[in-house]
């Protein structure tokens, strides 16, 4: 089974994906740390993000051992990450990567931002989860402060708006729930709560199989 899990920027998508992947025994991909692992890359060579040909070389040159990297997590690389990301060759460079991991037994879990709708459009289920921007935010202040950064609400506020105008507005597989996507809106659910949710849309698809 593969279950696809979209959504804006800090809606919770990881957290449910790797809660998901437990719970069923899958493997779970995080496939946003891929472009980050990208932008990082030319970052740390001191690139301009802007260069598609560069961007496309790195992506097919990535070393999927690295993406446990703490740094790719940092803000600044997110940002890098929906630069490089609007770029249409470095998604393809990278698409067989994601399509091979989904395929492999015994199942996956991916989240991102066009895997219902580009990546795996014959997923089993499709997850679109949105939150509050302001609770986004929030949740994305606490979790920076709880691992020593001096975060500012605002401003993280202000990335996610950025970034998610950038994911829905370029040309090539933007963010969009997928026609057949169940939308879960956990702004008012701690993760718990958000994790039987979708458990239980899981479960219902399953049902009808
Ligand atoms: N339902 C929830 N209730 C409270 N906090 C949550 C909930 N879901 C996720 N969080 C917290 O919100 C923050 C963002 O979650 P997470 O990293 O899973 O989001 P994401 O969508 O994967 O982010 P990104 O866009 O960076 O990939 C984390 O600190 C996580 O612990
Ligand atoms: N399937 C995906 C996943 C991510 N992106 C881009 O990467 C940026 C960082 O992703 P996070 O999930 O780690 O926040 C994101 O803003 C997107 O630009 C993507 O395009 N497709």
């Amino acid at each position: 089974m593969i279950i696809a899990i979209d959504g804006p920027a800090a809606s919770g998508k990881g957290t449910l994906g790797k809660r998901l992947a437990h719970h069923y025994g899958y493997r779970h991909l995080d496939t946003g740390v891929i472009y980050r692992a990208v932008a990082y890359a030319m970052i740390a060579m001191g690139a301009d993000l802007n260069d598609e040909a560069l961007a496309v070389a790195v992506a097919l040159e990535l070393d999927p051992e690295k993406f446990g990297n703490p740094i790719l997590k940092t803000q600044k690389v997110g940002e890098g990450a929906s630069v490089v990301s609007a770029f249409p060759k470095v998604r393809e460079a990278l698409v067989n990567f994601q399509r091979q991991f989904a395929a492999d037994p015994p199942g996956a879990v991916l989240d991102g931002r066009d895997i219902g709708t580009v990546i795996c459009p014959d997923a089993d289920v499709k997850i679109f989860v949105v939150a509050d921007p302001r609770v986004r935010a929030r949740r994305r202040t606490l979790e920076a402060r709880a691992r020593g950064e001096d975060a500012d609400e605002e401003a993280v506020l202000a990335d996610i708006l950025k970034r998610d105008e950038r994911d829905k507005n370029r040309t090539v597989a933007p963010l969009r729930p997928a026609a057949d996507a169940h939308t879960l809106d956990n702004s008012n659910l701690d993760i718990e709560a958000g994790v039987r949710a979708a458990i239980a849309i899981v479960e219902a698809a399953r049902a009808r199989r």
